[in-house]
C-alpha cells in the first residue's frame, strides 16, 4: 500500500473506535478517524491516509442513505449506502410481524427497497407462514421462498439474481438461518471474517458486529450481515408520516377527508374504509396504531 496521499476506501467493519477500511484495490487496513469525528458505519465511503501500518480517516463521503433504528434513548445505525435490504424470516421459529413491519418501515423511510425471504419452506408450517406474509406480497414486496439447508442449490438460484451487483443488507431474527445464508452465498465467509478478526486483533467471533462480505471476487456484489433484530424503535419517524412508509396504508390515504388525518378515528378516513372493506389486513392496521401510539401521537 502506498504511503502517501489520501486514498478512497469502504468501511467494511467497525470495532469501537477503529474501522476496517478496504481500499479500492481490495487491501484492507485498520483505520482511526481523525479527531473526534462522529461514528462511521459499515458501507461508508471514506478518504484515508496511510500512516505506518495503520490509516487515518480524513473524510467521509456524503451518505446516499442510512439504515438505522432509533429507540427512545439511543440510536443504532446499521449501515450506509445500501441498495436494498433482505429480511430473512422462517417458518420456524414463528416470526414477529411487528419486527418485520418495523424493519420495513425503517427501510422505506430511508429509501431502501426491500424483499423478504421465507426460509425453511421444507417444513410443514409453510402454508401458515405464507399466509402471514400475504399482506406483504399484496403490497408489492417480493417474497422469496427458500430452504437454505434443505435445498441450497435452489435457494441460491432464487436469491442470486436479486442480489447480483447490489449492496444488500441482511436482517433476520435469531434461529432463522442467517448463518446458513451467509455460508451458502459467501464461499469464503470464514476467511473473510478470519482476516478481519486478525486485523482487529480480536479472536472473538464476529457475529456481534455488522460485517461486509463480498459474494464475488470482482467485488461487485456486497452482502452486509448484521446482528440485532430485537426491539426496532422508529422514533426517527414523525407520527404524521408513519402511514406514508406503509405502502398498503399509503395507497388509501388520498381518500381521507382531512389532509392531516391520523387514520384513527376521523370521519371520511380512506384508510379506515379500506380496513373495513378488507383491502388492508387487520394485522397491519393494528401495527400502525401500536407504532403510532409509541411515537407519541398525543402531540397531534
Ligand atoms: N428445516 C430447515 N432448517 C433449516 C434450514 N435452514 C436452516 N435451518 C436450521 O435452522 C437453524 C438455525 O440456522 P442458523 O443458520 O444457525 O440460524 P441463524 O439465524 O444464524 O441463528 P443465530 O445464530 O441464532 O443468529 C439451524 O438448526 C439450521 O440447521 C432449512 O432450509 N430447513
Ligand atoms: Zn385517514
Amino acid at each position: 500500500m502506498s504511503q502517501t496521499g489520501s486514498r478512497s476506501g469502504l468501511v467494511v467493519r467497525g470495532h469501537g473506535r477503529h474501522y476496517l477500511v478496504e481500499a479500492d484495490d481490495g487491501t484492507r487496513l485498520l483505520c482511526h478517524p481523525r479527531g473526534k469525528k462522529s461514528a462511521l458505519v459499515v458501507g461508508d465511503q471514506v478518504r484515508f491516509a496511510v500512516s505506518g501500518d495503520e490509516g487515518v480517516i480524513e473524510a467521509v463521503e456524503p451518505r446516499r442513505n442510512l439504515l438505522y433504528r432509533q429507540d427512545v434513548w439511543k440510536t443504532k445505525s446499521f449501515a450506509a449506502n445500501l441498495d436494498q435490504m433482505l429480511v430473512l424470516v422462517a417458518v420456524e421459529p414463528v416470526f414477529s410481524e411487528s419486527q418485520l413491519a418495523r424493519a420495513l418501515i425503517a427501510a422505506e423511510s430511508a429509501g431502501i427497497r426491500t424483499a423478504i425471504a421465507l426460509n425453511k419452506t421444507d417444513l410443514p408450517g409453510t402454508a401458515a407462514a405464507r399466509e402471514r406474509l400475504a399482506p406483504y406480497r399484496a403490497m408489492g414486496l417480493t417474497v422469496f421462498d427458500v430452504a437454505l439447508k434443505a435445498d441450497p442449490a435452489g435457494s441460491r438460484a432464487t436469491l442470486l439474481p436479486w442480489l447480483n451487483g447490489q449492496r444488500s443488507f441482511v436482517l433476520g431474527p435469531s434461529g432463522t438461518g442467517k448463518s446458513t445464508l451467509i455460508n451458502l452465498l459467501v464461499p469464503d465467509a470464514q476467511a473473510q471474517v478470519g482476516e478481519i478478526s486478525e486485523a482487529l486483533n480480536s479472536g472473538r467471533h464476529t457475529t456481534t458486529h455488522t460485517q461486509w462480505y463480498w459474494l464475488d471476487s470482482e467485488r461487485q456484489t456486497g452482502l452486509i450481515d448484521s446482528p440485532g433484530f430485537q426491539e426496532f424503535g422508529l422514533q426517527q419517524i414523525a407520527p404524521p408520516d408513519l402511514a406514508r412508509w406503509m405502502p398498503d396504508l399509503r395507497e388509501h390515504m388520498g381518500h381521507c377527508k382531512f389532509h392531516n388525518c391520523s387514520h384513527q378515528h376521523e370521519p371520511g378516513c380512506g384508510v379506515i374504509a379500506a380496513v373495513e372493506a378488507g383491502q388492508i389486513a387487520p394485522s397491519r392496521y393494528r401495527l400502525y396504531g401500536e407504532i403510532l401510539a409509541e411515537l407519541g401521537a398525543k402531540r397531534w
